[in-house]
């Protein structure tokens, strides 16, 4: 999370409306119910406007139809740009996701698949970028995600890409070698691994219940704090969370909303995770491409053939055209014996004209190049 912002300066805190002594407590509530009416009032009157949009949209078919990643990214932005504090970037940019997410769900809401059940990090990417409003339909696999977003019972998903510690999930680049999806979007996730139980009290922990990355990203913690407990994998944090509910010597590690959902307290009130700064990147899949947003970035996947100096042709017309690559990773094509499928990460949208360039030479050199996405790049 980033550090809450201070006020400049005395004097920006003067100019702001801050006096030097607080006055009673009385009279400075009364100053916040005058603001909170004010909010109130605005924000009654930001959704009659987000309506008004709606119908200049004309008559479309559903809400999937109305959402504009790439304008709530450049609000978000706008949000960021004008932060003076104290509040942090996070958490302004948190509530406007949600005054968004409101306001687009005055029409329908969004339909989202993630990888459940309830209380996973991926719901909580789902939430971070889709906001409270949305509605969330947990699956059951990673491949029925995408299963539903193509058939249309779920108007996006959202997906495992990577994890900091971790690397790559594969089995979700694997997906978009047939998959026709296309990325809209992309969400990083602070991932704050708690451990969890009924009493939480930590006396009465016997065996502990986590999936297999997660006693991974703790293991440090738990070879110090807790050497003799049993550990016991399972196939994800929620079903650790679900067995530990019905018993009083276990324990789950999990995420904050794995606690609240099956009911566990924290047996110790930090995170327990060995990296700190753990986080997992989660892509937004859905059916089509949105326009630019200003700062974008585009995914592609080239498949070539093993010959000499295949690899030098693939990356030099983005070296020639001044485009960044953010990321590059190759799995076997699944299509012919030792032909290979590059996943490679982008700065910009392939609606600009150095991209355009870029992707027509590279399409004259390589065996194939698919467009997964262009996207905004993910706000804090
Ligand atoms: O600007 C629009 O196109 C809107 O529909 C308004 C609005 C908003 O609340 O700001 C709502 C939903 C869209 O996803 C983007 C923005």
């Amino acid at each position: 999370m980033t550090p809450p912002k201070k006020p400049r300066s005395a004097k920006a805190a003067k100019s702001a409306g801050q006096p030097a002594t607080p006055p009673a407590l009385a009279q400075v509530r009364e100053r916040i119910d005058g603001i909170d009416r004010q909010i109130q009032a605005l924000i009654a009157e930001r959704a009659g406007f987000a309506l008004q949009v709606g119908k200049a949209k004309g008559k479309l078919a559903a809400a999937v139809d109305y959402y504009r990643p790439e304008r709530e990214a450049q609000v978000l932005r706008m949000v960021v740009d004008r932060n003076e504090g104290p509040l942090s970037d996070e958490l302004l940019v948190h509530v406007f996701r949600e005054i968004m997410s409101a306001c687009l769900a005055q029409q329908e809401p969004l339909k989202i698949g993630y990888l459940g059940p309830e209380g996973t990090f991926s719901q909580q990417a789902v939430l971070k970028h889709f906001g409270r409003s949305a509605h969330g339909l947990p699956l059951a696999s990673i491949e029925e995600v995408f299963q539903e977003v193509e058939n249309g019972v779920a108007d996006f998903g959202v997906v495992p890409v990577e994890n900091s510690g971790q690397g790559t999930i594969q089995v979700t680049l694997d997906l978009f070698l047939t998959s026709g999806l296309r990325i809209c979007g992309e969400v990083e996730l602070r991932v704050h691994q708690f451990l969890l139980s009924r009493s939480g009290r930590i006396e009465d922990i016997e065996r502990i219940y986590a999936h297999p990355q997660s006693f991974a990203q703790t293991a440090g913690w738990l070879r110090s704090n807790l050497p003799k407990v049993e550990k016991i994998p399972v196939s994800s944090n929620a079903e650790g969370a679900r067995r530990a509910r019905n018993a009083d010597d276990a324990a789950a590690i999990g995420g904050e909303s794995a606690g609240h959902v099956y009911g566990l307290k924290k047996v110790i009130m930090q995170p327990i995770q060995d990296d700190r700064e753990n986080t997992t990147r989660f892509l937004v899949i859905g059916r089509r491409i949105f326009p630019p947003s200003g700062h974008d970035r585009t995914s592609i996947l080239v498949f070539i053939h093993d010959k000499p100096g295949a690899l030098f042709d693939v990356l030099s017309p983005f070296a020639r055209h001044g485009i960044s690559m953010n990321r590059i990773e190759s799995r076997p094509s699944h299509q012919a014996k030792w032909e290979y499928a590059f996943f490679i990460d982008l700065a910009g949208h392939v609606e600009d004209e150095g991209m355009k360039s870029a992707l027509a030479e590279l399409e004259a050199h390589s065996a194939s190049v698919k467009v997964l996405g262009s996207y905004p790049v993910a706000v804090p």
